[in-house]
């Protein structure tokens, strides 16, 4: 479904070339759940925003089933961090879900029975009406989260979307976003710089290496499909995967093989 290959990233600063993504290599298969975490500022934004067609690679391409990304593909949507600048103010809850339909062809009757389904799916039924800056933060993600779903991507790309947000609220939206995926049968892609997270969500991890950065590791998750926040995250396979990961971070950080 996804492939990157060799992809790369120079940025230019104040005349000089910064390597922030070397070359980075690899597959997801269509319905996977893959997380990518690597030190900080090892370019794992920089790597999204190529897989969404948002940012050209200098060098190596994305490829989403087979097609070159070379703009934001069809079938595919993309969750940011900043909830708070990705929904627009002046629009209500339901407009904002709307939004990206408008590029479909739909009829008005389709698009909102897609944005109450949506709205639905992320336990805020019926809040079409009620504007983006009356609900608490994680209400806001989960609007940023129907919009994607109501588009009915087959690939989610999604960039630390829950970093900014309080610990009991990111548990709840990390089992919303499993549920979602297995119930939807999507593609998802999910930066985190959380290890547990990465551990608790994955069926996969992929770990970047430091600038310039490339693939230091990749570590399958076999803590099978259901996770539970309690049960899941206390027991000793957990730990053992955590400890995987954390090593291979660490040892990204010092540069070592
Ligand atoms: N537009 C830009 N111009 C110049 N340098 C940039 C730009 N965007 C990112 N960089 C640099 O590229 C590197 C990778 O940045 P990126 O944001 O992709 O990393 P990240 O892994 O997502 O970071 P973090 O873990 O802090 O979220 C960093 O050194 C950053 O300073």
């Amino acid at each position: 479904m996804l492939e990157v290959a060799g992809i790369g990233k120079d940025y230019r600063v104040d005349g000089r070339v910064h390597t922030a993504v070397d070359s980075l290599s690899f597959q997801v298969a269509e319905g996977e759940l893959v997380c990518v975490v690597g030190p900080s500022g090892c370019g794992k934004t920089t790597l999204l925003r190529m897989c969404a067609g948002l940012l050209a690679p200098t060098r190596g391409r994305a490829l989403v089933d087979g097609r070159e990304v070379d703009g934001p593909p069809e079938d595919t949507a993309v969750v940011f961090q900043e909830y708070g600048r990705s929904l627009f103010p002046w629009m209500r809850v339901g407009a904002n879900v709307e939004l990206p339909l408008k590029r479909l062809h739909l009829t008005r009757a389709e698009r909102r029975d897609r944005v109450a389904e949506a709205l639905r799916l992320v336990d805020l039924e019926g809040k079409e009406r009620v504007w983006p800056w009356q609900l608490s933060g994680g209400m806001q993600q989960r609007v940023a989260i129907a919009r994607a779903v109501a588009f009915r991507p087959r690939l989610l790309l999604m960039d630390e979307p829950f970093a900014a947000v309080d610990a009991q609220t990111r548990a709840d939206l990390e089992d919303l976003i499993r549920d979602l995926w297995s119930r939807l049968g999507i593609t998802v892609v999910f930066i985190t710089h959380d290890i547990d997270e990465s551990v608790y969500l994955g069926q996969r991890v992929l770990v970047l290496s430091s600038p310039p950065t490339t693939l230091r590791a990749e570590i399958h998750i076999d803590l099978g499909p259901d996770r539970d926040q309690l049960e899941t995250r206390s027991g000793p396979a957990f730990a053992k995967l955590r400890g995987a990961v954390w090593r291979e971070i660490q040892a990204a950080k010092r540069g070592g093989a």
